[in-house]
């Protein structure tokens, strides 16, 4: 099987890349999302966390509130290394358990979406590198205008993860979102193809 990692600073467009992945056959690993269910299903974790940060951080029913937390850690630099500390660790583990499933399940192709392939050391797990990448204006854009970011959190975000600059050295391949989406959905294709032949 072969495991693409699919890397990109936030709003570039991985999410809609890996979901044409995804109807091309691939299996599909979202790390935001595992990260998500760590939060609300590893007791340890979310303690761990609590314990860093404070209760104030938990909602009503005591599960961890993402906004609150993320209030606080973009972009205290120190507050998100010692969440990272905490997180990436049962995140890549989790990945590593959700490839491994896949891989026994006889898929051909997996992708590993992750803005933070690279900055967690996650590339590790994958064979090739894709980036996503949109002007930043674009980006912004799509934050506030789609996401519902405010200027403000969107900004704090991107100035968390590393450059494009820095993504290029690690891609094999990069993939200009800022496309109509039939025009993405055909280099999509193209690499899909280049990838099987
Ligand atoms: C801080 C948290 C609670 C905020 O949750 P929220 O639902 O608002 O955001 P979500 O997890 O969906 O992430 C959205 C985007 O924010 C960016 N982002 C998330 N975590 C980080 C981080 N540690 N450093 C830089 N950017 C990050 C990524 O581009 C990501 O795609 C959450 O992001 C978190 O637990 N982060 C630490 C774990 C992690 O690194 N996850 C990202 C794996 S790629
Ligand atoms: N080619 C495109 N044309 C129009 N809208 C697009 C295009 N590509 C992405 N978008 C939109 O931009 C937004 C961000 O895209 P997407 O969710 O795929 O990015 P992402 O990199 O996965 O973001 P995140 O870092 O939050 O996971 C979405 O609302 C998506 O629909």
């Amino acid at each position: 099987m072969i495991v693409i990692g699919l890397t990109g600073g936030i709003g570039s467009g991985k999410t809609t890349v890996g979901a044409m992945l995804k109807e091309l056959g691939a299996a599909f690993i979202d790390a935001d999302k595992v990260g998500h269910r760590l939060l609300r299903e590893d007791h340890d974790l979310k303690w761990a966390i609590v314990a860093a940060f404070g209760e104030g951080i938990l909602d009503a029913d005591d599960a961890i509130d993402r906004r609150k937390l993320a209030r606080i850690v973009f972009c205290d630099t120190a507050a998100l290394e010692t969440l990272n500390a905490i997180t990436h660790p049962a995140i890549s583990q989790a990945v590593s358990e959700e490839v491994a499933e896949f891989r026994s399940q006889g898929y051909k192709v997996a992708v590993v979406e992750a803005a933070l392939l690279i900055e967690a050391g996650w590339m590790r797990q994958t064979d090739v590198i894709w980036l996503t990448a949109a002007p930043p204006e674009v980006v912004l854009d799509r934050l506030v205008n789609k996401m519902g970011y405010t200027e403000a959190e969107a900004r704090a975000r991107i100035a968390c993860q590393t450059s494009n600059e820095v993504r290029r050295r690690y891609a094999s391949a990069v993939i200009d979102t800022d496309l109509p989406m039939a025009d993405l959905r055909h280099r999509v294709e193209e690499l899909w193809r280049a990838l099987k032949s």
